[in-house]
């Protein structure tokens, strides 16, 4: 009989990945920024679920470069929509912040466009593309090369008094 289950084998935890920016692109200190409580997605760094890296280019935009582990599954082999919406959440809403805007996300809508195999790494682009009052529009695209995995559309609202 063989030592090691297949369970036990599903619980060991994946190898390194690269999730290093692009030229130009300087790592972003979210938790200096909102604080420590966005672990839904950024809080296992190391683990099987989510890891994140956040950056901004030259321009001051938000980059997210993201992998997706076995533990986002929900397609067989293939990421959750609800892990799509997490991650578009949490990046979108903190390119709001990363622009001077304490918001939270009062609608989020996302374009699943293409299913996202597990063990990738993809990358969130984000764009603040209108502030009225306290309404704070950002669209953002989950991609990696060509492949377009989720489009999302992000209104965000300010709190007042922060
Ligand atoms: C205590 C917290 C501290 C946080 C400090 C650290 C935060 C660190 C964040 C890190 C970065 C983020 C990453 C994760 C982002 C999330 O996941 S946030 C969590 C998910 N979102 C939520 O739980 C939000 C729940 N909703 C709410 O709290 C309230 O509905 C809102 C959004 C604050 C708005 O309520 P309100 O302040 O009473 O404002 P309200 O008058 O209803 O609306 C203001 C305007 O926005 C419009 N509006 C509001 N909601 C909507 C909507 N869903 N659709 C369309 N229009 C809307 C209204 O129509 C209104 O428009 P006008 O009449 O002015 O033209």
């Amino acid at each position: 009989m063989s030592e090691t289950s297949p369970q036990q084998g599903a619980e060991s935890i994946c190898p390194p990945v690269d999730l290093s920016g692009d030229a130009g692109w300087v790592p972003f200190d979210a938790p200096s920024l909102v604080g420590e409580s966005l672990r839904f997605v950024s809080g296992e760094p190391d683990g099987n679920r989510f890891r994140v890296r956040y950056y901004r280019d030259s321009e001051q935009h938000l980059h997210a470069r993201i992998w997706f582990g076995p533990e986002t599954e929900g397609p067989p082999g293939h990421a959750h929509g609800g892990a799509v919406s997490a991650v578009m959440d949490e990046a979108l809403g903190l390119a709001a912040w990363a622009a001077g805007y304490p918001i939270v996300v009062g609608n989020l809508n996302i374009s699943f466009r293409t299913m996202l195999p597990l063990q990738k790494v993809v990358t969130v682009e984000s764009r603040v593309v209108s502030a009225q009052g306290r309404k704070v529009m950002v669209h953002g695209r989950l991609f990696c090369g060509d492949a377009v995995y989720a489009e999302g559309e992000c209104l965000c609202i300010t709190l007042p008094g922060r």
